[in-house]
């Protein structure tokens, strides 16, 4: 029996719907969000996320502001950049996209964001407000895009067996404090697997919902999914298409084993993917209300 497929595309258009809806009232009382997206050097991935992040404020209302930065560019450059977006009035979020190139030490850049306009909450202090179950400040897009996901499928968590396979600041460690969290939570016992985990696929089996944010193409095979599981792919890999010729994109999971023994299931794209985007809109939005 296949798994039923998670819309993330509608899930998103959901959610962006309710965000357009917040941005037309600040536009009402004479306030446009603001969104700079910076992107540092020209890897073409990123040129692609940025412009559809920039596309999506267009469609939304939302005021964006791209800056690009060229490859060489110095600590010190980028930093004057954060400076001047920290004190922009039209500005309410920041994102520089990551990641930077090897010149650029990230952790340093992301302390210089002003932790109100920290929209992907990379900010330590944003991060140590999430752990502690603080939710005045913004949750981390794609981890928050994930529960959001479960929650309009129907799937609740609380008290279920949630598995995580990735251990990232970006991903994975969020994620796992935000499933296991109580109030506001997900209130599930959660696990994390990782490089470091001898047997991944012993933890695996046993998860009522699995994440995987790895970053390995379709790491996650059908044997090591416990039927009627839901499964969450958050990777997005681009792998060579040996009919084609060209790149493919595939996930951490191998859908076409997975789909035959999981419950429910996201696919890539069209999964995780416009979630993220959709809950960097309504951070930014967030950001308005909160800021003026
Ligand atoms: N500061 C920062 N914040 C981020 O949120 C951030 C980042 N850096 N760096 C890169 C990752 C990746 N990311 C994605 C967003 C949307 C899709 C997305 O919409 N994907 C489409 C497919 C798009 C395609 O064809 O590549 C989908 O899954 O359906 C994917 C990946 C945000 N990131």
């Amino acid at each position: 029996m296949a798994a039923k497929i998670i819309d993330g595309k509608a899930i998103a258009r959901m959610v962006n719907e309710e965000t357009l809806a917040r941005v037309e009232k600040l536009k009402a009382a004479g306030k446009t969000p603001g969104l700079a997206v910076v992107l540092i050097g020209d890897d073409p991935a990123s040129q692609v996320y940025v412009n559809s992040k920039a596309k999506k404020c267009a469609e939304l209302g939302i005021y964006s502001d791209k800056r690009v930065l060229p490859a060489d560019a110095s600590m010190s450059d980028v930093l004057d950049l954060i400076d001047k977006l920290n004190r922009d009035p039209k500005i309410d979020g920041i994102l520089v996209q990551s990641p930077p190139p090897p010149q650029i030490d990230e952790e340093k850049v992301i302390a210089a964001i002003d932790p109100d306009k920290d929209v992907d909450c990379f900010h330590e202090r944003n991060v140590g407000k999430l752990l502690i179950g603080k939710t005045d400040g913004f949750r981390p897009c794609t981890p928050y895009g994930v529960l959001v996901l479960l929650e309009k499928s129907g799937i609740d968590p609380a008290g279920r067996h949630a598995v995580v396979i990735g251990r990232s600041n970006i991903v994975g460690k969020p994620l796992a404090a935000m499933l296991m969290q109580k109030a506001k939570g997900a209130n599930a016992t959660v696990t994390v697997v990782h490089s470091g985990t001898p047997d991944i696929a012993k933890y695996t089996r046993d998860a009522d919902i699995l994440i995987a944010a790895i970053g390995k193409p379709e790491f996650v095979t059908g044997d090591m999914i416990k039927p009627g599981a839901a499964v969450i792919d958050v990777g997005i890999n681009r792998i060579p298409n040996p009919e084609t010729g060209k790149n493919k994109l595939v996930g951490d999971v191998n859908f076409q084993e997975a789909v035959e023994v999981a419950g429910a299931i996201t696919p890539v794209p069209g999964g995780v993917g416009p979630m993220t985007i959709a809950i960097l809109m309504s951070n930014a939005v967030t950001a308005c209300e909160r800021r003026r």
